[in-house]
């Protein structure tokens, strides 16, 4: 890689000629293939922005002029031109962070990767630039997907209203979110690719006529003075002109020199101004280029030349998901499906297969889906809208104030939830159990295996006037976990062997494995406990109250937010039975969570089975008025770290 080697920060790119930039470009797609072969990412999306990121480090002069990335998954080209090639670590402790990061480099500005955002921080800046009269420039690019984002939008409307303050979009076009994007604004989008840009048009009209003798120029006056008109009869964007955006392009994405030549354009023109630049996803390797779900949006291991997964991936919690909606769709020709730009990834894609009529994808909207979910319910029918937890985050008001208010019908499935780890902070599912709680009438399902996700989700649908909530983790699903008994709508797992237990553990979800582990270890200390999955978390049952009552401690783990999450719920439904069995909850603090695995991520935050064991024995003996560290050290000593 002799060029790439030699950039160490953008100016460096200022002394190559246009066939240095071309082998560089080439230089960066090779490394990005080998570098994200080994860790996994976002390869399809950055194999894409490849010669679109080398013009903007050209024509912009970052850090002083702000590049912004929408999402920031496709940010690694824009890391290696700004003095980051160790992608060794890529996503993993103490390596490069899969998105933008303040941390990492003065370079990086957003580091939030839920998508629609960049307009809305780039309108700021742009304003803030012109109350301290910095002429700085502002330049946020945003994909296809994002901008079908009700945010990017809100953030336009505004742009669009103050025609003196220089603020440069570039629409990164490759058709694609994971799947094509779609709607009407991906419509129009097809329509400026496919017709003749119009600046190109007039610029060859004026040659034309120019060469036409007495006629030519004031013919060529008079159309250009019916701009509109015209623009709409050769190419129609009316959208983003009526809007009162200058529109460049289209530009061949890949084309060094036009996209220099339209990015330097839209640098003077002194208002805001969008670039409409078309590049093709996973551009250069054949493996993502026949990818046909995902064009390698997101890969993990991969063998480099077969663009093949390193490790088969068994059966994971998504698919279980997936399949059982199948089942469900045909059973019952009420029940659709919503997804927000992530059929696949959710595991709606069969379900898409079997009843493509019967699923709606409705771009990166959250908002929309959830609303739209509540007009479907009162329209009659029983949708199923399936989205990382994460990204309800953004739906909140909608499921609160359209759902739950008008007691709809509908299902949220939460994939992702809890701690996911390598996303960094942005991507971790644990808010959804605290901001759910204050919803009302809304039902929270938290399976711990495969056979509760099929049974919960079933239960989720049966309900027909109010939210239900289905929630669970990334990755592989465990071994089932037996219940031993159902006590109310609980499933006890665990007996504690004696008339008077120490500790009742309530497990929530996926973590069911890790308690059992804890309720071994504290026998071991010769502290007796009942193991107990609520399944539902939110209402908490009425059978709690009196299982509580029973024991000496309650303690309640989860894999969210401490913070108004299932711990806190309990502890309220207790004080309010007048039960006052003292509770400790055992949940992720609230802070933002460095990338890292997940068992890394647990294991920092102390969410493993020896820390909580250990803390629960010393809980216990100060209730026996013991020295709190009794045998402590003993219970965890023969345990072996969590592994992903
Ligand atoms: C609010 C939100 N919803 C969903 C996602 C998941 N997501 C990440 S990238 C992506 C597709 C983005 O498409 P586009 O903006 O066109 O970028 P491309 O990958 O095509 O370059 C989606 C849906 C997200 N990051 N944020
Ligand atoms: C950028 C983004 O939001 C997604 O692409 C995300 O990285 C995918 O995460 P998973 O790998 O968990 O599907
Ligand atoms: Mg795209």
């Amino acid at each position: 890689m002799p060029l790439l080697t030699r950039i160490r920060g953008p100016r460096d790119l200022d002394r190559l000629n246009l066939e240095e930039l071309n082998q560089l470009a080439e230089e960066i797609r090779s490394f990005l293939v080998e570098a994200v072969s080994k860790t996994g990412g976002h390869l399809g999306p950055n194999l894409g922005v490849v010669e679109l990121t080398i013009a903007l480090h050209r024509v912009f002069d970052s850090p002083r002029d702000k590049v912004l990335w929408d999402t920031g998954h496709q940010s690694y080209v824009h890391k290696l031109l700004t003095g980051r090639q160790d992608f060794s670590k890529l996503k993993m402790k103490g390596g490069l962070s899969g998105y933008p990061s303040q941390a990492e480099s003065e370079h990086d500005v957003i580091e939030n990767s839920h998508a629609s955002t960049v307009l809305g921080w780039a309108d700021g800046i742009a304003k803030a630039n012109q109350i301290l009269e910095r002429d700085d420039h502002v330049v946020a690019v945003i994909g296809d997907g994002a901008l079908t984002g009700g945010m990017a939008w809100e953030a336009l409307n505004n742009i669009a209203d103050a025609k003196d303050r220089p603020l440069v979009i570039v629409v990164n076009d490759n058709e694609r979110s994971y799947a094509p994007t779609i709607g009407g604004l991906a419509n129009h989008l097809a329509t400026l690719r496919t017709t003749d840009g119009y600046e190109r048009f007039l610029a060859r009209t004026k040659e034309v006529l120019e060469r036409t003798p007495v006629v030519g120029r004031p013919l060529y006056d008079t159309l250009h003075g019916a701009k509109k008109g015209l623009k709409d009869f050769i190419a129609p964007q009316g959208m983003f002109e009526d809007l009162g955006l200058k529109y460049v392009g289209p530009i061949d994405g890949h084309d060094l020199e036009a996209l220099e030549s339209a990015l330097a354009k839209a640098k003077r023109f002194g208002g805001p101004v969008i670039v409409h630049c078309l590049t093709e996803k996973g551009r250069g390797y054949q493996p993502a280029l026949q990818d046909e779900a995902d064009r390698f949006h997101a890969v993990g291991k991969i063998h480099p030349d077969t663009g093949l997964p390193i490790a088969s991936s068994g059966a994971d919690w998504t698919s279980v998901f997936g399949a059982e909606m199948v089942k469900l769709g045909e059973e019952r020709e009420d029940i659709v499906a919503i997804t927000a730009a992530m059929l696949q990834p959710v595991g709606l894609d069969k379900f898409a297969k079997r009843f493509p009529k019967r699923v709606y994808d409705v771009g990166i909207a959250e908002q929309h889906a959830a609303v739209s979910a509540a007009g479907l319910a009162t329209g009659g029918v029983h949708p199923v809208f399936a989205v990382y937890a994460t990204f309800l985050n953004r739906a909140f008001d909608q499921v609160l104030m359209d759902v739950a208010l008008h007691k709809c019908g509908v299902t949220f499935v939460l994939d992702r939830a809890g701690v996911t780890g390598t996303d960094g902070a942005s991507h971790n599912g644990m808010w959804d159990m605290s901001i759910l709680q204050v919803v009302p009438g809304l039902r929270l399902a938290a399976p711990r295996d495969a056979d509760q996700v099929r049974a919960q989700l079933r239960e989720a649908v049966a309900v027909d006037d109010a939210p239900t909530v289905v929630r669970f983790s990334k990755g592989a699903v465990g071994p089932a976990v037996p219940a031993v008994r159902r006590v109310g709508g609980m499933d006890v797992l665990r007996e504690p062997g004696t008339d008077r237990p120490d500790v009742l553990l309530v497990s929530v979800g996926a973590l069911a494995p890790m308690c059992l582990e804890i309720a071994g270890l504290l026998d071991k200390q010769g502290i007796s406990t009942t193991v107990v999955d609520p399944r539902w978390v939110k209402p908490v049952d009425e059978a709690m109250a009196p299982l509580a009552e029973q024991h000496r401690v309650v303690v309640t783990v989860e894999d969210n937010s401490r913070v108004g999450g299932v711990g806190s719920a309990i502890a309220q439904a207790l004080r309010d039975a007048g039960v006052d069995v003292p509770l400790r909850d055992f949940g992720i603090p609230p802070r933002f969570l460095d990338h890292a695995s997940r068992a890394e991520v647990l294991a920092e935050i102390g969410l493993t089975a020896p820390d909580i064991a250990r803390q629960v024995t010393g809980l216990v003996a100060k209730l026996d008025g013991l020295p709190t560290e009794r045998g402590a050290a003993d219970a965890v000593d023969s345990v072996e770290p969590a592994r992903d």
